[in-house]
């Protein structure tokens, strides 16, 4: 179910014709209680562990979608086993990972990274630890993602990594050749376009012969709360990682304990739903929040508050209820979740203003500029600065929501859909890469608040 998505995420490319999905207009307030798929950030790191633990490992309740089916073709290709056995959540079966043995020779593989920065980052260091060569493609945006800070690492590391005609690569597409053994050590990279560099490496350090001690040197890392995700994730199986120095992360070499882990549900993706608590007055509870996580989406809990809606949470349900009206604010640092809080933002009475969140422009698309694209075509006033946007108060119009193969610019237009007429999101489908329910889950939520029915 790996897919493929079309390349309208280019602004300047000529745009292929994408299916338009007729975004639900809300009639009255949503009331609606909303399970979220497994997070995709925490299923792509447990995988990767699980290919390199000491036996084999089972994830519980994981992501299915397109980036986690990415990831587990990517581990089968390296000699991983993946099976599927039911399971108890309301999103498909468990999952079954026998680790790959780093001395078995295999032979050239050509691993498809479609849009995952998880898939594009986290693998070539795994297949470093492998002996024969492994290619490495995706998308056709998947080739302006930046990725010369994990190529040079690798390099620096004595794996050698190349693009065709022998140069060294930049960029996708290009080939790892595994040793099936890394030294590791002392590494300097500059992490300061992805946090996904330090994760990719940190993931894997243990399995280095001396282990590795990885210093950030540049501007400040951004997304700070991933890599307290992958510190968090490898204490969870037994790897030691001392992170008490600021932008330096020493991993002690030794093995990766098997393990039976169930994955808390995506923080981020809960995101729109709760968005739609806002955006229509009404109100969306989420059960099972987890009450101690590392995802970045526990500030919805913030930053929904400040924008002016009731949020608690008891007994393990996250309960939001829009106000009067949404308040603009000031955001620093709001990582993945940018795109939802920009839809809101664009829907607020008073202007609001996003900072630090200049490498958004090497996500799934530029997204700064996406965001400032589609909010001005529906009639709205938005900006890009240095290091973020500026959004304020206008009152939108009914049009066309392009989502540049970008799910959160899918739901960002779902999101603005919901308070003006008539807006279609174009290639709704693009939503699978990280949850592929998202449109039925959305027209479901919807039922309580007497939507139109969404359609081609
Ligand atoms: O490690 C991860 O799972 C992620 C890290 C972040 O990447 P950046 O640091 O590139 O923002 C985040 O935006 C992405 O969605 C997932
Ligand atoms: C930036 C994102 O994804 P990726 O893991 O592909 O970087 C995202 O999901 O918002």
């Amino acid at each position: 179910m790996t897919g493929t998505t079309p390349a309208n995420n280019d602004p300047t490319a000529t745009r292929t014709e994408l299916p338009l999905w007729s975004a639900p207009y809300a009639r009255g307030p949503v009331n609606a209680s909303v399970t979220v798929p497994g997070s995709k950030s925490l299923t792509n790191r447990y995988l990767v562990l699980a290919a390199l633990a000491d036996g084999p490992s089972r994830l519980r309740a994981p992501l299915h979608s397109r980036d986690s089916a990415l990831m587990i073709q990517a581990l089968r290709q390296l000699g991983a086993t993946v099976t599927e056995e039911p399971g108890d959540g309301d999103y498909g079966p468990d999952l079954l990972i026998t680790p790959l043995d780093p001395l078995a020779t295999s032979a050239e593989t050509a691993i498809d990274c479609g849009l995952a920065g998880t898939v594009m980052r986290f693998v070539p260091p795994l297949a470093a630890l492998r002996r024969g060569a492994t290619v490495f493609d995706g998308d056709p945006h998947a080739r302006n993602r930046p990725m010369g800070t994990i190529i040079e690492a690798l390099v620096a590391l004595g794996v050698p990594v190349a693009a065709e005609g022998g140069r060294t690569p930049s960029a996708l597409p290009f080939t790892v050749e595994g040793t099936g053994e890394v030294r590791g050590g002392h590494l300097v990279i500059d992490a300061s376009a992805s946090s996904q560099f330090v994760s990719a490496l940190l993931l894997v350090g243990a399995r280095f012969t001396e282990g590795l001690h990885l210093e950030h040197v540049g501007k400040p890392v951004p997304s700070l709360d991933h890599i307290s995700m992958t510190v968090a994730t490898l204490r969870s199986v037994g790897v030691s990682v001392d992170d008490s120095v600021p932008n330096h992360w020493r991993v002690s070499p030794g093995p990766i304990n098997a393990f039976d882990q169930r994955i808390e549900q995506d923080l981020s993706n809960a995101g729109p739903f709760l968005a739609a608590a806002l955006a229509t007055k009404g109100t969306v509870r989420i059960p099972n929040w987890p009450s101690g996580t590392t995802q970045v989406g526990d500030m919805w809990r913030s930053i929904l508050a400040t924008m002016g809606a009731e949020v608690s949470l008891q007994d393990g349900t996250l309960t939001v209820t829009g106000g009067q009206e949404i308040k603009g604010a000031d955001f620093d640092e709001t990582s993945e979740l940018a795109p939802t809080v920009a839809a809101l933002c664009a829907l607020a009475a008073s202007p609001s203003r996003l900072t630090g969140i200049a490498h958004l422009r090497g996500h799934e698309t530029d997204r700064l500029a996406a965001l400032v694209a589609e909010i001005n075509r529906l009639g709205g006033d938005a900006e890009e600065t240095a290091d973020g946007l500026v959004i304020r108060p206008a009152a939108l119009h009914a049009g066309v929501v392009h989502s540049y193969a970008d799910h959160r610019m899918a739901t960002a237009g779902a999101i603005l859909g919901l308070a003006v007429e008539g807006v279609k999101v174009e290639d709704i489908a693009t939503t699978s890469k990280t949850m592929p329910e998202f449109p039925d889950m959305w027209v479901r939520m919807l039922e309580s608040a007497g939507a139109e029915e969404a359609g081609n």
